[in-house]
């Protein structure tokens, strides 16, 4: 059978520095193909010469036994070939049928060609009728993209690609900001899909989830083919040592520290509508981690401990000191230090360099006479490219230009570069591949060694698990649960987080 997508010894460089070397990616009808690789290793890159937004260097792609010249996003389209990207690509404002059929309207043509005016009944009929007899999906169509979580956006993305009739489906780390049960959702739609004989690239650095989802496994090393096999073939070591070159002994290098004095005191925090009576004790060397669904408030706890949302009830005591945060210059005055999850909207500085974004939290360390001293931020920038492995042609290359993953590490090294106390993580190693955490949860273990405290928000339950303390459940704004990290379980998080604990039964083991 011809395959759907040949990529033959595709090959790109940027500014003279090669990225994809001769690499083949196939893709058969039917299909679900997972693409791994290290953050840098080149997937999006090549996704991108896919879907025509860069162009390539050598090499051919093959659609269905044609030879191919995609030029642009809108040729990759025509050609049926849709990505959809973790920031998704809708407009708030618009209802999910006017989102799905983007580009696509459907009404009455006036003597100009264009089509006024739409057929606002018939796009909803049609649009209801994609989601569910395709998708199995049953939404309310006349709702706002703003008005709808992200799972059910992400869905709406998918319906679009279905409509506009794509072969190739591209999904770009989907399930980074999913729940469990969204995540079940969309791989019921991948296999929906699939059924129907579209073929889909899945991108992720969740083992688990390409070893369930995907029949066959692509992996890049560096710019090369490292592996492609069917994953009934392999296991997860398998994909490790092809990733890496070797395999990961222990992924959470967790040590157990004799804890110190309390150094963060919260008591019976509340914040209308968003927490309740939140009260807990992060003492010197230890890890917290807050866990719950979206929307539970645990979030919102956090980033009020960085003066990022406001509380009206209860007291932050810090080394004994009742403290007051009402903005970011107050938390950081008392070193703290805050990585956010969302790292495109809030973290990077896009249009500046890498350097200039590891420095930008601790100015003081690069001034000469008040003066910024590029040599003392390059310095600075090479130190931390060492010490977290960041993957990055010269401290001067654009952060946009770097993958997902290192611009990661980059937050990462710049709040450590300001020395905090304590370090107020959200999802902190989102986007990062399986060796860099291992990396990174080393680095947090060395910091908290030298008697500093760390909270941190995740959805990976397994990191909570591995890295942390103690396991801080909230439900519906309140403290449903705390768990003893050593002793707690997957399954006792997934429980308290949708459970009462006050409603405990012989079901729940704890
Ligand atoms: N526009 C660009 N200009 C210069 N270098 C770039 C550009 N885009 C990507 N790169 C470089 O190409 C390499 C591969 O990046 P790419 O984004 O393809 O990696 P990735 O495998 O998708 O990583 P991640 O898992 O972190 O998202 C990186 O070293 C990156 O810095």
């Amino acid at each position: 059978m011809t395959p759907i997508l040949s990529m033959e010894n595709i090959e790109k460089s940027f500014n003279r520095v090669p990225v994809l070397e001769k690499v083949n990616l196939t893709l058969n009808r039917g299909e679900i193909v997972g693409l791994m690789g290290e953050n840098g290793a080149g997937k999006s890159t090549l996704i991108k010469i896919l879907c025509g937004v860069y162009p390539k260097d050598g090499g051919d792609i093959i659609l269905d036994g044609k030879k191919v010249n995609i030029k642009d996003a809108e040729d990759a389209q025509k050609l049926g070939i849709r990505t959809i990207y973790q920031e998704l690509s809708l407009f708030p404002t618009m209802t999910i049928a006017e989102n799905i059929f983007m580009h696509n309207e459907i009404g009455y043509k006036n003597h100009k060609g264009l089509i006024m005016p739409l057929d606002i009944k018939g796009m909803n009929r049609i649009a209801h009728k994609v989601l569910n007899d395709r998708l199995s999906v049953d939404l309310d169509v006349t709702r706002r993209i703003e008005e709808i979580p992200l799972a059910q956006r992400q869905l709406v993305e998918i319906a679009r690609a279905v409509y506009s009739d794509a072969s190739i489906i591209i999904m770009d780390e989907p399930t980074t900001t999913l729940e469990t049960k969204e995540k079940e959702q969309l791989f019921k739609v991948m296999r929906d899909l699939k059924a129907q004989g579209k073929a889909i690239i899945f991108i992720s650095h969740h083992l688990d989830e390409v070893m369930s989802i995907c029949d066959r496994v692509v992996v890049l090393r560096d710019g090369h083919n490292a592996l492609d096999e069917r994953t009934s073939d392999i296991n997860m070591n398998d994909l490790i040592s092809a990733m890496i070159g070797k395999s990961v002994e222990n992924q959470y290098p967790k040590v157990k520290f004799e804890l110190g004095g309390p150094l963060l005191e919260i008591k019976n925090l509340s914040s209308r509508k968003k927490y309740e009576d939140i009260s807990f004790t992060l003492h010197e060397k230890e890890i917290i981690g807050i866990v719950g669904l979206e929307g539970c408030g645990k979030n919102e706890i956090l980033r009020t401990l960085f003066g990022l949302c406001p509380h009206d009830a209860g007291e932050i005591v810090y080394k004994g000191k009742g403290l007051r945060l009402h903005n970011i210059r107050d938390a950081m005055n008392n070193r703290f230090a805050f990585l956010p999850g969302e790292r495109k909207v809030e973290g990077i500085f896009p249009i500046q360099s890498m350097a200039w974004n590891t420095t930008i939290a601790s100015m003081e360390k690069i001034l000469t006479n008040r003066l910024v001293s590029t040599k003392k931020e390059t310095a600075i920038a090479r130190k931390c490219v060492e010490d977290f492995s960041i993957k990055v042609n010269t401290p001067s290359q654009l952060i946009s230009r770097m993958s997902g993953g290192n611009q990661q590490k980059v937050m990462l090294a710049r709040w450590m570069q300001t020395n905090p106390d304590i370090l107020l993580l959200e999802e902190p190693t989102r986007g990062i591949d399986v060796n860099a955490k291992t990396e990174v949860y080393k680095l947090i273990t060395q910091y908290v060694q030298q008697g500093k405290g760390v909270v941190m928000v995740s959805s990976e339950e397994e990191e909570v698990l591995g890295i942390c303390d103690k396991v801080i459940v909230v439900r519906n704004g309140k403290i449903n649960k705390v768990l003893d990290a050593a002793s707690a379980s997957l399954e006792e998080i997934k429980y308290y987080s949708v459970n009462d604990s006050a409603d405990d039964t012989e079901g729940a083991s704890c």
